[in-house]
């Protein structure tokens, strides 16, 4: 059977995701562990690209699981159908997004995809250009404060910006986190995201009696009242208010709100999953592929001048320029950056099916409800798909020619792969357009070493930290 690497008789490898010393210390209870979870992995694959491991006494099947690095292995996950299931930790995700897309499973699956492919159609998208746009000049304004700052740390700007462009395309309401408003709901999308990640790891909130005891469940109640709160209110009022068919700007809600009108097909229940669905999986990953694009930007100038040239090609020496679909299409190097980025620092560097049926895979029996990890994270940094893995080299991706197509999966792939991609992709390129037109990136002094952390969405614990000077 597979390697189970050596682990604490009871918890497992518990101790590995949480203390770099192997011992139980505070970090099982609180946050400060997700950094072990990288360092975990790094040592498990040591014994195998596809390993054993669990969280906890065997007898919880929640707590294990297979974690796997394997190329074939990935391939014939996501290529199978046996697959579809998400595994047993997505369930941390319910309370707050319910049945949605991300963590619904078989033929109610199935049915809301079908719903809500139509509303990622690239003749909506285009209209989503504005909102990048414009919700990314505030977040140019806000960096304009930090011109020549020793340091600047990228990631929660970033993250505010994100979170009013989701904001303003899924619910068609501006929430305006950038200039301060709505803290609440900032507060409670982080309490709720960390809490998650906590649950993920740590062998007293994994179950949820022993979490039921803890102080974060109160947090979390108290989170889920402000967010289902203002998602529900939000729905209301559109509720009441007829879809203006005048503009061509239609928020996913009012297409939600649309679809369940005119097919009966969605409760307003299952349209407030949906709606918090995306903003759970639409704000933190793009706010991450963002920042580690720049960071990597700052730390490889050649790059960056490249990339500058793509824009002047473009705009000239315009900064401000009315930016189109068109032309966020043709920003194709910009697009070989984002990837290479992606490729290193991939915004979810976990994924998880369930074996929906026992299953044999090159000689091993994979048992029936078997958890299986796919590290996206350490498929990445393989050096048979990628020479010189740790290396950022954007040209890669101007030979790769999709032989091995499962070798580069930052959006999944297969039938569960992510509904946001190309959204996501123009996000990326609108906003990071706008700030290498602004500013000259460049790297902290001394260089800001990333601490990353493989948390539900790829974090770097110290910041993600770069100067930036005002371009003239
Ligand atoms: C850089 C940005 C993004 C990355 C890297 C990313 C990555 C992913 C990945 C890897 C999955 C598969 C998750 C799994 O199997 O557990 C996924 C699923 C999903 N993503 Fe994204 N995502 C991004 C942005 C977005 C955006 C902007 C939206 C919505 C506007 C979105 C909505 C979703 C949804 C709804 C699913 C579930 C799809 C399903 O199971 O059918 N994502 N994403």
């Amino acid at each position: 059977n597979f390697i189970e690497p050596p682990g604490h008789l009871v918890l497992g490898h518990a101790l590995d995701m949480t203390s770099t010393q192997g011992r139980l210390n505070t970090s099982v209870l609180c946050s400060q562990f997700s950094a072990e979870a990288l360092h975990a992995l790094n040592k498990f694959f040591s014994y195998g690209k596809t390993v054993k491991i669990r969280l906890g006494p065997s007898i919880f099947p929640i707590a294990e699981g297979l974690v796997t690095e394997d190329y074939n292995l990935i391939e014939f996950i996501l290529s199978s159908n046996k697959f579809l299931k998400k595994s047993l930790n997505y369930y941390f995700f319910r309370s707050w997004l319910g049945n949605g897309l991300l963590v619904s499973s078989g033929n109610y699956w199935k049915k809301r995809r079908k719903i809500l492919t139509p509303t990622f159609h690239f003749e909506i998208l285009k209209e989503f250009v504005d909102v990048f746009e414009s919700v990314g000049n505030v977040l140019v304004d806000k960096l304009e404060t930090y011109d020549g700052h020793p340091s600047v740390d990228l990631h929660p700007l970033v993250s505010l910006c994100t979170l009013d462009v989701i904001s303003e395309t899924a619910m068609g309401t501006k929430i305006n986190v950038q200039s301060g408003q709505n803290s609440q709901y900032v507060q409670s999308v982080k309490e709720m995201c960390r809490i998650i990640v906590e649950r993920l790891f740590s062998p007293i909130k994994l179950f949820d009696l022993t979490f039921f005891l803890s102080k974060d469940y109160y947090i979390q109640q108290k989170a889920l009242k402000v967010l289902h709160g203002f998602t529900m209110g939000v729905i209301n009022s559109r509720q009441r208010t007829p879809i203006n068919t005048t503009t061509k700007k239609i928020a996913f809600l009012d297409l939600l709100l649309k679809i369940s009108r005119d097919e009966n097909a969605l409760t307003v229940d299952e349209i407030r999953e949906e709606v918090d669905t995306f903003m759970f999986e639409g704000h933190d990953t793009t706010a991450s592929g963002i920042s580690f694009t720049l960071y990597c930007l700052a730390e490889h100038s050649e790059v960056q001048e490249k990339v500058l040239e793509e824009q002047k090609a473009l705009f000239g020496n315009e900064k401000n320029p009315v930016v189109t679909y068109s032309e966020l299409q043709r920003m194709k190097y910009l697009e070989y950056v984002i990837k290479e980025a992606l490729r290193l620092y991939p915004s979810v560097p976990v994924i998880g099916r369930l074996a929906r049926e026992e299953t044999e895979f090159d000689g091993y029996l994979i048992p029936r409800h078997t958890n299986v990890l796919i590290s996206i994270f350490h498929l990445h940094r393989n050096p048979n798909y990628f020479p010189d893995p740790e290396d950022f080299k954007p040209e890669r991706f101007e030979r790769f020619d999709g032989s091995f197509p499962y070798s580069f999966i930052p959006f999944s792939a297969g039938s569960r792969n992510c509904i946001g991609q190309k959204f996501a992709v123009l996000e990326m390129k609108s906003v990071i357009s706008k700030i290498i037109r602004h500013f000259e990136i460049r790297p902290t002094f001394p260089k800001h070493e990333l601490e990353l952390s493989l948390a539900v969405v790829l974090k770097s614990e110290n910041g993600v930290k770069v100067v930036l000077r005002k371009r003239n």
